[in-house]
């Protein structure tokens, strides 16, 4: 077991806990892990598990070969600049905050001018917290091969990862797969009220649905077939599906589901205007 990898996670809230489950004890220490948070009671929590804590950025942090900032953006600016008498040469920076460009983040970690471009920006997800995330990354021009194996190893660690070319692409990730689970979950919730309106228990209509998303998902992600071509197989001609599927078609959610995703989109670039000046 390798866990001698140094970590500061700044912003110990869900994400972070998400990302810690699947490192500590196997990819780091808890020794090893240092989490700055404001929060006492986020602290205590993170104390139990055997981390150290600080309640703003300290010296620790010089130690720390990974840095990964999991707070809010509206408080990126700030904190990454108080974090910043703490950089050294090789530190790699992994960001998750929504809506704020790694262009920035160079920006606020750069000296004289100059920016600091080890950086990786990346989008993950809740069902990290499970270990069945799903995470899209893009690497600024400052990270090598060896940084960027590490950092994706390190998100592997809470599921699958993809990377994209540019950094503008992780407003899309985050508008389909970073904000997609509530998506998924706001389907769940209106299948399993509707299957309640239909006489079903809400235990034997929640198990009906949620069978159904992960037998289906399952199916999608090992068939060779399109999701368009499995649809086809479940739909017969004049049968229920094509009932249901004609109301869907009917009231638009194709473009009800472009127009939310562009929307989480839109709102990504309106953060990094808002957080990032
Ligand atoms: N929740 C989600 O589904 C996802 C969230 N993200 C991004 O992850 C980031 C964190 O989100 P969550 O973990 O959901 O939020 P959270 O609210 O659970 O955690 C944020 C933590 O930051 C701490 N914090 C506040 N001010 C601080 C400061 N000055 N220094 C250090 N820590 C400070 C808070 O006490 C809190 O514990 C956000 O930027 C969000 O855009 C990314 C992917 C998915
Ligand atoms: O809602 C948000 O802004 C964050 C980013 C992706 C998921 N949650």
């Amino acid at each position: 077991m390798k866990t001698e990898l140094s970590l500061a996670l700044i912003g110990g809230g869900n994400m972070a806990n998400a990302l810690a489950s699947g490192l500590i004890g196997r990819r780091c220490a808890a020794g090893n892990v240092h989490v700055i948070d404001p929060g006492e009671a986020v602290r205590a929590r993170w104390d139990a598990l055997g981390t150290t804590t600080a309640a703003a950025p300290d010296a620790r942090l010089a130690e720390c070969r990974v840095w990964f900032f999991a707070v809010k953006p509206q408080v990126m600016a700030e904190v990454v600049r108080q974090c910043r008498p703490w950089l050294r040469p090789d530190t790699l920076i992994i960001s998750i905050a929504a809506g704020i460009p790694g262009e920035a983040l160079a920006r606020w970690l750069g000296a004289d001018g100059q920016p600091y471009a080890r950086i990786v920006r990346c989008m993950p997800n809740t069902p990290a917290l499970i270990a069945c995330g799903m995470t899209g990354m893009a690497a600024l021009s400052g990270v090598d091969a060896s940084d960027r194996a590490l950092a994706e190893e390190l998100l592997r660690a809470v599921g699958e990862v993809i990377w994209v070319d540019d950094d503008a692409a992780i407003d899309a990730v985050t508008a389909v797969s970073g904000s997609g689970p509530a998506y998924v979950f706001l389907f769940l919730e209106a299948l399993i009220a509707a299957g309640i309106e239909q006489g079903l228990t809400p235990e034997q209509s929640r198990q009906l649905a949620l069978g159904t998303f992960h037998g289906a998902t399952q199916l999608a992600a090992l068939s060779p077939d399109s999701p368009a071509v499995l649809r086809d197989r479940v739909t017969s001609k004049g049968g229920t599906t094509a009932a249901a599927l004609a109301v869907f078609q009917d009231r638009g959610l194709p473009d009800i589901m472009r127009e939310a995703v562009d929307a989480a989109a839109r709102r990504a670039g309106a953060l990094a205007r808002e957080f990032s000046a």
